[in-house]
């Protein structure tokens, strides 16, 4: 099973190699404002699924808001460690 380091492993590892296909490439290419617009996006289906649909549900749209989250952290150049330091 895929933890968040390792997603996050796999996504540097696509933003470097850029392989064709890539929706990961695609989302940081299209710059901090877009990925923001997706993070927002997330963050509010959350809160729908969290109030209306279900435990599964909302799981589901956690782990597509870390996704995101993930690669506005790539597009920041930022690290794990930089973020871990504010937990
Ligand atoms: N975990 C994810 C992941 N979670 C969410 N998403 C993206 O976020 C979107 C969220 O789905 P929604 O249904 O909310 O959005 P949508 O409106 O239908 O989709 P869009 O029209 O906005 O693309 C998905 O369509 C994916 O584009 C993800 N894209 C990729 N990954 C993983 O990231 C890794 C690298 O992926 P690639 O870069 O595509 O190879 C792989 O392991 C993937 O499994």
């Amino acid at each position: 099973m895929k933890t968040f380091d390792s997603l996050f492993a796999e996504l540097t590892a696509k933003a470097a190699a850029r392989p064709a296909g890539s929706g990961t490439v695609a989302e940081l290419d299209g710059g901090v404002h877009a990925i923001g617009k997706k993070v927002v996006e997330e963050a509010a289906e959350v809160w729908i699924a969290a109030e209306y649909e279900g435990g599964a549900r909302t799981a589901e749209e956690i782990s597509q808001l870390l996704y995101h989250l993930q690669v506005m952290m790539i597009a920041c150049d930022l690290t794990l460690e930089d973020v871990y330091a504010h937990l």
